[in-house]
């Protein structure tokens, strides 16, 4: 028997197959439509998100000579805080998904901020209020598209983020894991359900909202191409990526470097709200056992500057050429980037800030650029490490890594010397349908426990700091003077 995975992110779907070491034994993927009607707004359709999942299910069913029978049980992992609101008899979405990059709620926010300040909601749900989240998008669904509050009102539609969505289209049922409901701004972190009085400030019918369930649990069987076959996980994509890196225990931590990069820390049982720019957020449930908290440092551009180099500037033909390029200077030469392209994200959250390239002398050529380019995402890293130690007093002693640029050897050596702590890169690379794939067998008895999973994860390469500790500290003081100067650009 098998596990089955799918991954619904911002970009694609895809569904990946295990065996029973953990081992990928078929893979699908296809991409589906971005839609911006505005700048600043992203959309989805919800119906091609459904359509896009149930073809990779089939394509890696058969690519790996499979049938639905084959398969113990399915686990989801999403995008996260993407809002799906459709009509409960036809299943009909009401309007476009709104994705979690989407800035329209921008006047939602500054009108809910109202005198209290942007974290008005911090100590109930662990997040600041920011267009990134789910409910300010669901308010502003409620009151844009005619005639949907009076129809929440008489439970007629139901809300969801991507998780819900397939899940309720995979097995009729209307539910959520934990992981997602805590990107919602809507769940209390404590009791871990719909928090009345934030319920109330948002204008939310409870009526319309799932039920939060944990993150490992049969939520329903499977119909249609997956008939028959338990539903039995849902995570957050980058919760997934935590659960597959098996960062069980407190303390442990790991960064997905993707498009943009996503640090998070398990805190063990009890969430600890963060009073320097980081996001308390769910990092897993099993079961009935006690929710697993975690920090989250959300840094909006990481491998998306080396695209920016390849496509903007024509520097590379391809991401995989900035390591050579890099690899043909020494250091950086004096240049730091500091790619603010649309605002800080963690731990600075500032709007106000655009990108700059600073230290630029005749000596630079592209090279040194190159490595800035690289280094910008290590020193957002190390900003984020810095919070988590001053929120917690956890003092990383290594971070495990995973996404597509950790591919990138220069990268991670200059992640290690950044950081002044080793930086392991795992066998199983694709951690973040593991962990739905992890959760999905924990709930069915496909896997025992979580050590049993510890014992499928292996070093693929480990990287050990080699700068001084003066050159370390020296080159920090030249990156943060450097973000200083992307302060206060936008008026
Ligand atoms: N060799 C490389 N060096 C540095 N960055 C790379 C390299 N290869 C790919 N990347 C970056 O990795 C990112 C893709 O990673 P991936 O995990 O697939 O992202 P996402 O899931 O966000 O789409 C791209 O932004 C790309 O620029
Ligand atoms: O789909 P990804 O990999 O871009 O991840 C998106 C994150 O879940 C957003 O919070």
């Amino acid at each position: 028997m098998y596990i089955a995975a799918i991954d619904q992110g911002t970009t694609s779907s895809r569904c990946l197959v295990f065996d029973g070491a953990g081992r990928v034994v078929a893979d699908a993927q296809r991409e589906f439509s971005q839609i911006m009607p505005r700048p600043g707004w992203v959309e989805h359709d919800p119906m091609e998100i459904w359509a896009s999942v149930e073809a990779v299910v089939a394509q890696a069913l058969e690519r790996g000579g499979l049938a639905a029978s084959d398969l113990a049980a399915v686990g989801i992992t999403n995008q996260r805080e993407t809002t799906v609101v459709w009509d409960a008899a036809t299943g009909e979405p009401v309007h476009n998904a709104i994705v979690w990059q989407d800035t329209r709620t921008d006047r939602v926010c500054r009108e809910l901020e109202g005198a209290v300040g942007q974290n008005r909601f911090l100590d109930s749900c662990g997040l600041p209020l920011a267009t990134y989240f789910s409910g300010p998008k669901l308010r502003w669904l409620l009151a844009e598209v005619p005639g949907l509050r009076e129809r929440a009102e008489r439970g007629e539609v139901l809300f969801g983020t991507i998780d819900s969505w397939l899940i309720w289209r995979l097995t009729g049922e209307h539910v959520t894991d934990v992981t997602n409901a805590s990107r919602t701004m809507l769940m209390n972190l404590r009791t871990l359900d719909w928090d009345p009085r934030t319920l109330e400030a948002f204008g939310v019918p409870a009526r319309m909202l799932p039920r939060i369930r944990p993150s490992s649990e049969v939520y329903g069987t499977g119909r249609g191409v997956l008939e028959g076959v338990p539903v039995a996980s849902a995570l957050g994509d980058q919760q997934a990526a935590l659960f597959g890196q098996c960062c069980f225990d407190e303390g442990d931590a790991k960064n997905t470097y993707g498009t943009g990069a996503f640090l998070l820390l398990n805190t063990g049982t009890r969430p600890v709200v963060s009073r320097h720019g980081l996001l308390t957020t769910v990092g897993y449930r099993i079961g009935d056992e006690p929710a697993v908290y975690a920090l989250e440092g959300s840094i909006a551009i990481a491998g998306a500057l080396v695209q920016w180099l390849r496509d903007n500037l024509g520097l590379i033909s391809s991401a995989d050429e900035i390591e050579e390029l890099a690899r043909g200077v020494d250091d950086n030469g004096g240049c730091y980037f500091v790619p603010a392209f649309s605002g800080l994200f963690a731990p600075y959250w500032r709007s106000d800030a655009r990108g700059a390239i600073v230290g630029l002398t005749r000596f630079v050529g592209r090279g040194h650029l190159a490595r800035a380019v690289l280094e910008a995402t290590a020193w957002q890293t190390r900003e984020i490490v810095d919070a988590m130690n001053a929120d917690t007093g956890i003092a990383l002693d290594c971070l495990k890594a995973d996404g597509g640029m950790v591919v990138d050897e220069l990268f991670m050596q200059i992640q290690a010397d950044v950081l002044g702590v080793p930086v392991v890169r795992p066998g199983i690379k694709e951690t973040t349908a593991l962990g739905a794939a992890y959760a999905a067998g924990l709930a069915v008895g496909f896997w025992s426990d979580p050590a049993e999973l510890r014992a499928h994860w292996k070093e693929d390469g480990r990287w050990t700091p080699a700068m001084t500790a003066e050159e370390r500290e020296a080159e920090h003081a030249r990156w943060r003077k450097a973000v200083t100067r992307t302060f206060d650009w936008v008026e």
